[in-house]
């Protein structure tokens, strides 16, 4: 995996392109500016002829579109575009990006997409914007992981922002379901809280149909594998939104 972000860090250094120059210090960048500088850094990862994992979320939107954008020109050819997400699909097709699916192309060559949390041993929390099962399935099929955050999204533990950890859960007996999570993590402080939507608080479902369950934590957890495990043998849960190294 390789992360990439406006200071342009990147892990896997010998593989990393040559860094376009980064604007003078003085010029403060909004939040938005710094997500398009990172994701146009991860795009140059991008070759000619590649199956792409294409991300979620506002940073990825950025990746996306420039992508389109070099196709477009006709600086890049032969790409294939798998989403993660719907709205990912439908943003690819405006922007005539060719797509295909797991089934057809179960290995891709790079994928790109933003995290809601990295912590220093690039551990992700992911799925914030509710795209976590496609888009663990799709980038754990590639080769390379390109993650485009802001520095603000760099935390000491995972959970350490204060905001939620995603669990995506069937909607059959949610309740059960969002009790038994919060039972798990109790000495760590854990709240779990049903994801919802609009003036009625309707449960957000995602491209699923399920539901997820977002996990706060007032405690660091320590063992994030224990966790993944722990979360994973709970019946009703799907996937959790946590992306281990
Ligand atoms: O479900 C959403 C995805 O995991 C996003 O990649 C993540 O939430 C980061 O999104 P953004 O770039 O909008 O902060």
């Amino acid at each position: 995996m390789a992360v990439a972000f406006p200071r342009f860090l990147c892990t896997e250094g010998s593989a990393a392109p040559t860094p376009t120059p980064t604007p003078p210090s003085s010029v403060a960048l909004t939040q938005d500016e710094l997500k398009r500088v990172a994701a146009y850094k991860a795009v140059e990862f991008v070759e000619s002829g590649m199956v792409l994992g294409l991300g979620t979320g506002s940073t990825a939107k950025y990746a996306v579109d420039q992508i389109g954008e070099l196709i477009q020109q006709g600086k890049l050819h032969n790409i294939v575009g798998i989403p993660t997400s719907k709205k990912t699909h439908d943003q690819a097709i405006s922007l005539g990006i060719p797509l295909s699916d797991l089934d057809t192309h179960p290995v891709l060559d790079l994928a790109i997409d933003g995290a809601d949390e990295v912590d220093p041993c690039l551990n992700l929390v992911k799925g914030r914007g509710g795209s976590l099962l496609r888009e663990k399935m799709v980038e754990g099929a590639c080769r390379r992981f390109v993650v485009i955050v802001d520095e603000s999204k760099m935390v000491k533990w995972l959970g350490g922002s204060g905001l939620a950890m995603p669990v995506e859960i069937v909607p059959f007996c949610w309740k059960f379901t969002a009790e038994r999570l919060q039972g798990l993590f109790g000495e760590y402080g854990c709240v779990a809280k049903l994801r919802t939507f609009g003036e009625n608080c309707e449960p957000f479902v995602t491209d699923n149909a399920n539901y997820i369950v977002d996990l706060y934590f007032e405690k660091e957890i320590g063992d994030l594998k224990w966790a993944s495990d722990s979360i994973l043998r709970l019946a009703g849960v799907v996937e959790h939104g946590m992306f281990l190294t």
